[in-house]
């Protein structure tokens, strides 16, 4: 079996949101996939209406093949210290004409400011790995955990656009989606995260190649590109603008500084990715400004680096959870 899904980023690529049908009669939300998270969880009728600004609702009242898995909850907080938390329905979920029929649906009934504020998006399917579920008194497993064995190929893959619309495969390779070939990293998921090494870093066609190893996770469900300082040092060094500004919370920099390089990172056997400098100029600091806030910040808040959407966009990513490894791939 396979799986395909448009994903539609929200203004400055904040996010990518991608719809999926709950229940029967279908109820079609709007998620958000996040491959630095495990739990699958959706804007519900069991909310307070303070809590609801728009979203679509699940409604597991009005689904036949529902079933409330008494005595089950949840609850979630994520980096950017956002949360929610509720209880836990059995449905049947599609995502791109591929259909996992006894999913663990968390139906929310708190969900922070940060969420409610977020009107487009109703919820999100997180595709880490399922040892980090919520879940209690038994976690669950992931969509993808639950579809891998009927999946021609236990991968899914990313392809995030930058400011246009991508797709997320379930099952299968797009050899037309990339160019080039795929270099394979190993995964340690040990921490429930897609976590590998990238060997080093380069900034600009010109600086040499840093071989300095860089632990990290790849996040869809992050906007930036958190990096450890010394890497935002030599970067954000090269531009003549940028300076770390405290009240901004980051770097930031002229949006039109042409002196602005690209970045690249090693995925392994020489392998490059090259993020192209016009991605780092993340969003103007407020609407009257020329400055930008850099979409490369300091990891040191978090313990590793993430490589948040800033980096994925500029990539094709398979994630092969049957062999625990990540490929990535220009395009
Ligand atoms: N990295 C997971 C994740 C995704 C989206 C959000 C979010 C959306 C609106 C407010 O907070 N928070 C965390």
């Amino acid at each position: 079996d396979r799986g395909s899904v448009q994903n539609s980023p929200k203004s400055y690529d904040v996010e990518y949101l991608m719809p999926v049908s709950l229940g029967t009669p279908a109820q079609q939300l709007n998620l958000d996939l996040d491959t630095g998270s495990s739990d699958f969880w959706v804007f519900s009728t069991l909310l307070k209406e303070s809590m609801i600004n728009g979203q679509t609702l699940y409604d597991p009242n009005a689904s036949t093949t529902a079933d409330k898995m008494e005595g089950y909850s949840w609850k979630i907080t994520y980096g950017d210290q956002s949360y929610s938390s509720g209880d836990v329905y059995v449905d049947t979920v599609t995502i791109g004409d591929l259909t996992v029929s006894t999913q663990a649906v968390e139906a929310a009934r708190e969900v922070s400011e940060e969420f409610t504020a977020d009107s487009d998006n109703d919820g999100l399917v997180g595709l880490g790995f399922g040892i980090i579920n919520t879940v209690m008194p038994y976690k669950q497993k992931t969509f993808f955990e639950k579809a891998m064995p009927g999946l021609d190929s236990p991968v899914f893959t990313a392809d995030l656009k930058s400011g246009a619309p991508g797709r997320y495969n379930f099952g299968y390779i797009d050899d037309g989606a990339y160019t080039g070939n795929i270099t394979y990293v190993p995964v340690n998921s040990s921490d429930g995260f897609w976590s590998w090494v990238s060997p080093g870093f380069q900034v600009g066609t010109t600086g040499s190649f840093n071989n300095t190893r860089i632990h990290g996770i790849a996040d869809t469900g992050t906007t930036l590109l958190l990096l450890p300082e010394g890497v935002c040092e030599a970067f954000y060094g090269r531009i003549a603008s940028a300076k770390y500004d405290a009240s901004q919370g980051g770097y930031t920099f002229e949006c039109n500084d042409s002196t602005t390089p690209d970045f690249y990172f090693g995925t392994g056997n020489g392998q490059m990715i090259r993020i192209p400098g016009s991605y780092l100029a993340y969003s103007k600091i407020d609407t009257s400004s020329l400055r930008c806030f850099g979409g490369m910040q300091s990891d040191s808040g978090v313990g590793f680096t993430i490589w948040g959407d800033i980096a994925l966009k500029a990539a094709f990513i398979v994630f092969d959870q049957g062999s625990e490894r990540l490929g990535w791939a220009e395009k």
